[in-house]
């Protein structure tokens, strides 16, 4: 059913659904003559969710700077971002890289446009992340209870029922809640996961109240037939508007599994700026897909997402000079290169 869908979606494509926007001819390196193709199916309007100060800062292994954090925060709000995970409320035994969420989210410069994020994995997280001014949080559960159990200490019964205690309060508190659901294409303990697993942990996420729900590919290891098969039976239980895509590159294969996604309807990316990032409870998982190489691709197929790539790249190489590391978005290294 699914690679039928995703067959019938090609064949329209290639059957000249599209159409070239600019015709400038390709200058290697440059941001701004690219030719725009559009093609017949893909959605107009794309909203990233920057993930990188939390999800790509929190499995640094030295602690960075509180004021590293909020400029790379500030200089992301500045490209025109919608959605910034700042940091996470989680134990600071578990993670201490994040144990200054407070400190962050209080030293930020706020930007009308931008939503201001944290993970918040129990009651007393979200607390915290009420407290400190978050605009919105998100519950994070697994497809997978190895995953589960490693990540936060439970089951992904007794996660759920957690979480139902963060609806609780966020409802009161009026805050929205975005829910996650990891190991979506794979398990670093289990290794293959089922969609149905998937589709049912992201089905109880959204009937206790997430606005949206965004898949992980935690470790990496998607392909698109997989994605495509993965697409087509959540959105059997949970409507594909309020689905989002969260795609780690270990294999290489972001991009391309971002693009069947999109090809069946999601919206929604997750990225992380830099290409950095990884879960300290996903062994051998890498970096997020890196946005600059995700917003490149789609102004390039005509997809319209807000931001300024050129300030996101700047963001890039700020956060990769702080740290001392090689930026892994290709976009960010080709452009350096060609300057
Ligand atoms: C969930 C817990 C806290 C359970 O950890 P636990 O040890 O089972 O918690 P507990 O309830 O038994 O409490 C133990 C201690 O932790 C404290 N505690 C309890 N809750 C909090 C809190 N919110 N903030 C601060 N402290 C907290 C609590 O107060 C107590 O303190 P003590 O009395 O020992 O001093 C722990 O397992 C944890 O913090 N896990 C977080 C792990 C994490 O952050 N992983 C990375 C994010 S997930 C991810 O990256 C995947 C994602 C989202 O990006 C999508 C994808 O790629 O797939």
């Amino acid at each position: 059913m699914a690679s039928t869908l995703y067959t019938a979606m090609f064949t329209k494509s290639f059957n000249h659904v599209f159409s070239r926007r600019l015709a400038f001819s390709h200058i290697r390196g440059s941001l701004k003559n690219y030719s725009q193709v559009y093609i017949a199916g893909l959605p107009s309007f794309v909203k990233i969710v920057e993930v990188g100060p939390r999800d790509g800062l929190q499995n640094e292994k030295n602690i960075v700077p509180t004021e590293t954090k909020i400029e790379f925060v500030n200089k992301l709000s500045e490209s025109g971002l919608s959605v910034i995970e700042v940091t996470s409320f989680v134990s600071p035994k578990w993670v201490p890289q994040m144990a200054d969420h407070s400190e962050v989210l209080a030293g930020i410069k706020r930007y009308p446009h931008v939503k201001y994020t944290a993970l918040t994995p129990n009651l007393k997280g979200f607390q915290g992340a009420f407290k400190a001014g978050a605009d919105e949080v998100a519950i994070f559960g697994a497809a997978s209870e190895s995953f589960s159990k490693k990540n936060i200490n439970c089951s992904i019964e007794e996660s759920l029922k957690r979480f139902e205690e963060v609806m609780a309060a966020a409802k009161i508190a009026n805050i929205p809640v975005r829910g996650y659901v990891s190991c979506v294409l794979g398990c670093p303990y289990e290794g293959d996961v089922s969609a149905e697993k998937v589709a049912e942990v992201a089905k109880a996420m959204h009937d206790m109240g997430c606005y949206e729900i965004s898949l992980g590919d935690t470790i990496g290891v998607g392909t698109p037939g997989a994605m495509c098969h993965l697409i087509s039976t959540v959105s059997k239980q949970v409507p594909l508007e309020k689905l989002a895509v969260h795609c780690h590159d270990t294999y290489g294969q972001a991009l391309a599994n971002i693009f069947a996604a999109l090809q069946l309807g999601v919206t929604v990316v997750d990225s992380s700026t830099a290409g950095l990032g990884g879960c300290p409870y996903a062994k051998g998982a890498s970096g997020n897909v890196s946005t600059e190489d995700v917003v490149y691709m789609l102004h390039g197929l005509a997809i319209k997402t807000g931001v300024n790539i050129q300030k996101l790249i700047e963001a890039g190489h700020f956060i990769s000079s702080a740290l001392g590391r090689q930026n892994h978005s290709k976009v960010a290294i080709a452009t350096k290169s060609s300057l």
